[in-house]
């Protein structure tokens, strides 16, 4: 139940300052690479809107052009086209939430109205490479709800209908109805095969847009108007990217969902002993569930980034091949951590923003190799067929100081602390080559880079050395590598992506969950350990500590200090947002250390300070919230029914509770998970959980009425159902102007019952429900998916909405929208794209909303 509003209904001050927090959602620096406003920083837009040139960014870089051709990542002959799309901008692409109470009126506008008025634009040349239309659905993506666009932003803003279209767009994203996220980039939770009952782990989350379609995926599979079974972990190791994943997701009001800040190698098992007692010596009650593993886990990985060139340009400049080096240890750890906390029988799905086989394939083959049997890589060519995508590669060199390295053994004994066996295709190390009696040549041997070890620019392939030809012979991987998807930005006009599934079948040999005691290492984003913390014994899925038996004794690799990492989503639109305004505040649930200013963060060493504060102090505690005299006033106000539970789903994150401000919800799956990390001494380090569902009322007005506590909005959909007081149904048109006027006093209402019966309430807050057609004001509150409410505060002479201006907007929006449809204003139904199942299915609901708006629309036009 949203809320919604018309421009009509708000003072001057309010629309401006609505219309500058949506401006700040899509405005970014013409330098900044995590815009992905399309077609806006690195080319002259020449479409409709006008002629703003920008800097082109250089689009050059001989080093790549020569790795990749090594690689032969793509056939010679298309090479040209290859490179032809990775210089040219990214197209826009978007998904609508399906767990949003709009999603099919979103998509039906998005079929029946932008869809055909765009293509009918007159003289609007779509970007290039837009060879099907202005926008249209992307065909791998299930019941149509993922969005591709081809208009440059300019052009966006310069012609009416596409002006309309933007705000749309921008209205959407920012109620939580759409999410802009690069097409590729949708791809990887499509694969995990999620489900409603399913624990999911998304290891390196930040910004959060796979986190929040995993959501989406979950809610979507569950029954409606019930919470589901599973939840989702979204863990990232920087604090500050974990604060936009949870600004991000409390877009998607849900009450399954934990974020934490770990290491992802490190990631806690939180494995309960079941005879544990706590400091005074009194057993424990036994948790629910005895450790922490998942049905699925989700390993979407830092990486060098460079399957984003297309909307972050400024990669041309910095790319080198020591980016995938540096990073490729890290990303096994990870995955192999993911494994281990994956059940047997579970998914796991490992992806990377970049084309580099170092960190793509080699990784894989890695994890292959570690965990043998226990592990298959899945086939999954029957899956998504529309969804164009390449095999991996099962041949593939290593880049080192300006050399390209065949094998191991080709490796200068200077460099083998960070160019590691696991590498190369066959994954074999110097000892095994050794032990074979293999002579491992030494640079000096061959001549190679003239001992000044620094030859970026001069690319020697060992070939040329003289290396006896049988040891230059180029290796090949065993596995069956051509089961892993490169995703090429040529192949369907997008960005690149590499995917991995894996089912595990046993557990992992002994070898990968043995003992290891490990000091968790502080790292900065581009993984440079910056302090050591307190040793923290990390239990795994088999009770022993985490290990880090990957070859590498937990070394990264010294070419990832150098590296600036890239992540897949960095412009997600929660970057530079301003914060909701109105009644529901924004409140980013980690703590700020005392006298830690944003300022700080600008001086030198400032994020490092931040890191080491977020993560290990100045994170409010997460506790079960039990004060029965406040629980039990809250049920008995709002008339809560028996069968919705209180008793330990409610948490907050104050000790005190005379000043627990906020109270949130957990599911059942998300109080289970919480109650084990109590009987493990808090492994998790818990950054946000649960649902904001109570808030309590600070004014003068709101501490004296009976109950202090308010229904947040995002809590309203959940409890709706079991409100039986402090609850009324409105007519449309009251409706309406509740959402327009924002407060309206009871002599003012069109219908005097419903007048009555609010002024009848106790004063504080109440729900107001939107009259169905045919209901009348005296008929019982039936709830279902459709309804629509909105929470309110019964003043003393007035009834006062308790949503933000965009809730509001949104709301009457969603509302003119239906009734324009009825109107017949769009175009006719047969002229729409081809009928699934699903769209069959949607007719017939859209059909019963028509229904419903025709009423509306009476009312409100008479
Ligand atoms: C490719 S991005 C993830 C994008 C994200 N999955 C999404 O769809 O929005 C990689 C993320 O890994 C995080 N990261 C880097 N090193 C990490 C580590 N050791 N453990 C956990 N997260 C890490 C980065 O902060 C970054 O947010």
């Amino acid at each position: 139940m949203g809320g919604g509003g018309g421009r009509g209904g708000r003072s001057r001050t309010q629309r401006r300052h609505f219309r500058q927090n949506r401006e700040n959602v899509w405005k970014r620096s013409k330098s900044d690479p995590s815009s992905d406003a399309p077609n806006d920083n690195n080319t002259n837009d020449n479409g409709n809107g006008g002629n703003r040139a920008w800097e082109p960014f250089a689009t050059q870089n001989p080093t790549f052009d020569e790795y990749y051709k090594e690689q032969g990542i793509v056939a010679p002959e298309e090479w040209d086209s290859f490179m032809g799309v990775l210089r040219s901008p990214l197209p826009a692409a978007f998904r609508i939430n399906s767990s949003s109470q709009f999603y099919k009126d979103i998509r039906y506008q998005l079929e029946n109205e932008f869809m055909k008025s765009l293509q009918a634009e007159d003289g609007i040349q779509v970007s290039e490479g837009s060879e099907t239309g202005a926008i249209r659905p992307l065909p791998w993506y299930p019941e149509n709800l993922a969005w591709h666009s081809n208009f440059s932003r300019m052009q966006l803003r310069k012609n009416q209908n596409l002006e309309r279209f933007h705000e749309f767009l921008k209205l959407e994203n920012e109620i939580g109805n759409i999410t802009r996220q690069e097409a590729v980039s949708m791809v990887p939770p499509l694969f995990l095969d999620v489900s409603a009952d399913h624990f999911v782990l998304d290891m390196c989350a930040a910004p959060g847009s796979k986190t929040f379609q995993l959501l989406e995926i979950v809610y979507h599979s569950s029954k409606p108007g019930s919470l589901p079974n599973g939840l989702v972990v979204a863990n990232d190791l920087d604090v500050q990217r974990c604060n936009l994943l949870i600004h991000q997701t409390k877009r998607m009001c849900t009450a399954n969902l934990i974020v934490t800040n770990h290491e992802a190698q490190h990631f806690p098992g939180c494995r309960s002993n079941r005879n544990r007692s706590n400091a005074s010596g009194k057993l424990m009650e036994d948790p629910t569930i005895s450790q922490l593993l998942f049905d699925r886990v989700l390993c979407d990985v830092p990486c060098s980034g460079d399957g984003t060139l297309r909307k972050a340009p400024d990669i041309w400049r910095k790319w080198n091949a020591g980016m995938g080096n540096g990073v490729h240890s890290l990303q096994v750890q990870i995955a192999m951590r993911g494994l281990n906390l994956l059940k047997v029988g579970g998914r796991m799905v490992y992806s990377t923003c970049s084309m580099n086989p170092v960190e793509n394939e080699a990784v894989v083959s890695e994890i292959l190799r570690k965990c043998g049997e226990s592990v298959e890589l899945v086939d999954v060519s029957n899956e998504l067929p529309q969804l164009v995508r390449r095999p991996g590669l099962k041949k593939w060199k290593v880049r080192d100081k300006g050399v390209l390295l065949a094998s191991y053994k080709d490796v200068s004994k200077y460099r083998r602390n960070v160019i590691v066996p696991s590498m190369f295709p066959s994954g074999r190390s110097y000892m095994e080559a050794n032990e074979n009696n293999i002579h491992v040549m030494e640079p000096e041997e061959k001549g190679e880079n003239n001992g000044n070890g620094n030859g970026e620019d001069a690319l020697h392939s060992t070939a040329n050395s003289s290396t006896p030809a049988d040891e230059l012979e180029e290796e090949v991987s065993n596995f069956p590598l051509e089961r892993c998807m490169r995703i090429m930005p040529h192949d369907q006009n997008t960005g690149a992506f590499f995917i991995a599934v894996f089912h595990k079948h046993s557990p992992l040999p002994a070898a990968q969950e043995k003992p290891h005691f490990q000091k968790e290492k502080l790292c900065s984003r581009n993984n440079e350990p910056l302090a050591d913390v307190p040793t923290q014994v990390i239990e795994d899925s088999n009770g022993f500590e985490a290990s880090l038996n990957d070859g590498t004794d937990g070394k990264i690799p010294e070419a990832a200090s150098e590296v600036d990492l890239l992540d897949d989503e960095p412009d997600e639109t929660v970057l530079g947002q301003d914060l909701p305004v109105a009644s529901e505040e924004h409140n980013l649930e980690v703590a700020e250390a005392p006298g830690e200013k944003e300022a700080d963060l600008n001086k030198g060493g400032g994020k490092r300070k931040l890191q080491i504060q977020g993560k290990w102090k100045g994170v409010d505690p997460v506790l079960f919230f039990k004060d029965e005299a406040i629980i039990s006033s809250i049920r008995t106000f709002y008339g809560i029914d028996e069968s919705f539970p209180l008793n330990g789903h409610l948490v907050a994150r104050n000790l005190d509770n005379n000043h627990v401000k906020r109270i949130y919800y957990v599911s059942k799956s998300v109080k289970d998970v919480l109650e084990l990390n109590f009987s493990v001494g808090q492994q998790l380090k818990i950054a946000s959980i649960g649902l904001k569902m109570f808030e309590r009322q600070t004014s003068r007005e709101g501490s004296s009425a009976p109950c202090s506590f308010r229904i947040s909005s995002e809590g309203l959909p959940v409890i709706l159902p079991y409100i039986t007081k402090q609850i009324l149904l409105a007519s449309p048109v009251d409706f309406k102007h509740l959402l327009q006027y924002k407060s309206i006093k009871y002599a003012d209402f069109v219908d005097t019952e419903f007048s009555q019966k609010a002024s009848d309430l106790q004063q504080g807050c109440c729900v107001v429900v939107m009259r169905k057609d045919g209901q009348a004001a005296s008929d019982p509150i039936q709830v279902d998916e459709s309804t629509i409410a909105i929470g309110c505060w019964r003043g003393k002479a007035s009834l006062t909405v308790m949503v933000t201006a965009i809730d509001c907007q949104e709301m009457l929006e969603r509302l003119s929208a239906r009734a324009e449809i009825e109107k017949g204003s769009s175009v006719k139904d047969d002229d729409g794209p081809s009928k699934s199942e699903a769209d069959e299915e949607k007719d017939k609901n859209d059909a019963e909303k028509k229904e419903d708006k025709d009423s509306i629309e009476m009312v409100i036009d008479g």
